[in-house]
């Protein structure tokens, strides 16, 4: 570990007292290492005995699916990881989403969403029911959320590029449950990221504070009555936690803190930090809610410095907050820069089945021939598919208009029509269980041939080694499964196994 910053240092030191030896020689140990296995493919029980890792893992405690692993397994370079088995994530970061409490059917907002390690978290709660709005405000990064919402296989996700008053607009006391994982000066990821350290000093605290108020400024009217927000944040600084809460319990009365489980090392939040101001301003009510909040600290646990605190809003819908919020009027919605959106034209989004009449065209007919054709799978009655140009995407029924909207994508992506042919996406492949494709082969994480089909090489097969479904010939799409789980499509015919795999998804 390279030197700490000297003023970070006297912070801690006057922030920990006696602790702070112990939490100074938790810079010495070597950090830890977390995965979570992905429930909506695979429970852990069955991950364990699939997985060479099987026995050098062991459960992280605040997390039900969450394992600490050794380093030297090094799973993202596993097959497994391919066939989105897994997620790969910093242990103390698992608790914020175990403590939203979601639930099969729930609407949620995850309002800074990217990499997505949160939101493929709330994803495998909701096992596809419900819907899952995940947000960022930067472009660049929302790449990495579609990716990885796409490969752990989520079904009921819509992603935004948006500024949260742009969301708060369209989804007004829409939600059941939000997250707000918020932008940080993140002194609580030294140990895991040198480079945090190193900018820190230049990072204004002053500046993050601000940026989180104008975050959480725009929640408040989209959680329902009655509906839970988990606001976490991985650094320590009091200001960016227990007074940004206080500030926002004493801005917000039909907000209050539920006492967070201190369970396997988590801590209570330190009312004792908050200024003296602050303290005066919000009353001794707020100020004792504050213990309720989680702090997770590396010298007494094993994982990185984190803060989460749990909010229930209570009381009755402010209409006439809520009606001052409802966007006037429809701007078609905008497809986001980049693989989806590039260039094309935004279409009016179809709803209910409204253009249906746009006849054989109509790239939701040419899903649906695909669909009767290749797949065995029948689609939920919550999820319809809807268009943006060409591409078709399985959209839940209750989802407000986008309209105006930067949408990544507006639901699971299932592929693009071109030529009256449907090209099912890679997402449509991490989505499907190997049951619901009519043609289907599997290979063992160890075999050469999920290696080669990895690398995006075109294989020879024997027609037997394909699973058919009955009737089906050999001829079409199959899709290609890692110990049974799905990686990606190819094409069969003659004996030969063209790859499909998307290229950004090849290993190199
Ligand atoms: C701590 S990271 C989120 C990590 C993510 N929740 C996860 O678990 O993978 C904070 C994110 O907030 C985003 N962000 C910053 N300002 C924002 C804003 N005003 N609205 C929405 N997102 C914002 C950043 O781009 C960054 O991706």
């Amino acid at each position: 570990m390279n030197q700490l910053p000297v003023k970070f240092l006297e912070k801690m030191e006057a922030m920990l007292q006696s602790e702070y030896d112990a939490f100074m020689k938790s810079y010495e140990a070597p950090r830890v290492y977390g995965l979570r296995v992905n429930p909506l493919k695979i429970n852990v029980e069955d991950w364990l005995r699939l997985s060479p890792m099987r026995d050098r893992v062991k459960p992280i405690p605040w997390a039900k699916e969450g394992l600490y692993y050794s380093e030297e397994d090094r799973p993202g370079k596993h097959p497994h990881h391919n066939a989105g088995l897994y997620y790969i994530q910093e242990p103390s970061a698992m608790l914020p989403v175990e403590l939203l409490d979601v639930r099969p059917g729930h609407r949620v907002l995850d309002l800074c969403a990217a990499p997505g390690g949160k939101s493929t978290q709330i994803a495998g709660k909701l096992q596809g029911k419900g819907i899952l709005v995940s947000n960022d405000i930067a472009s660049e990064r929302t790449k990495a959320l579609a990716k990885n919402i796409e490969l752990l296989g989520v079904r009921n996700a819509v992603i935004l590029n948006e500024d949260p008053s742009s969301i708060a607009r369209s989804f007004p006391g829409w939600f059941d449950r939000i997250l707000v994982d918020a932008p940080c000066s993140g002194e609580g990821m030294f140990r895991k990221d040198e480079s945090m350290a190193a900018s820190w000093e230049s990072y204004s605290i002053t500046r993050c504070v601000n940026m989180q108020r104008d975050i959480l400024a725009q929640v408040a009217t989209m959680l329902k009555p009655g509906g839970l927000m988990v606001y976490s944040t991985c650094t320590f600084s009091p200001e960016e936690n227990e007074t940004q809460m206080a500030d926002f319990l004493a801005k917000h009365p039909d907000f209050y803190i539920e006492a967070a489980p201190k369970t396997g090392g988590v801590s209570s939040g330190r009312p004792d930090l908050v200024d003296e101001e602050t303290a005066a301003r919000v009353g001794p009510e707020v100020m004792e809610s504050l213990a309720g909040t989680a702090r997770l600290w590396p010298h007494l646990l094993e994982g990185e410095g984190h803060f989460v605190a749990v909010l229930r809003r209570s009381g009755e819908a402010r209409a006439e907050t809520l009606a001052a919020n409802a966007r006037p009027a429809a701007e078609p919605a905008r497809m986001a820069k980049g693989k989806q959106g590039k260039g094309r034209a935004p279409e009016k989004q179809p709803r209910g089945g409204k253009q249906a009449a746009a006849a054989a065209a109509d790239p939701r007919e040419i899903w649906l021939g695909f669909k009767e054709k290749e797949l065995l799978f029948v689609l939920d009655d919550d999820f319809v598919p809807v268009t943006f140009g060409n591409a078709v995407y399985l959209q839940h029924r209750d989802l407000p208009p986008l309209d105006g909207l930067k949408v990544v994508r507006a639901g699971w992506l299932a592929g693009e029509a071109k030529n009256g042919r449907f090209h099912p996406a890679q997402s449509l492949a991490m989505g499907l269980t190997r049951d619901e494709a009519v043609r289907s082969i599997s290979w063992s994480a160890e075999a050469e041939e999920t290696g080669r089909y990895l690398r995006g090489e075109t294989l020879f097969v024997p027609e037997e080694d394909l699973r058919c479904a009955d009737g089906a010939g050999s001829k079409g799409y199959v899709l290609v499964c890692v110990d049974g789980y799905p990686a990606g499509w190819s094409k069969y015919s003659d004996g030969m196994l063209k790859n499909e795999l998307t290229p950004g998804w090849r290993r190199l």
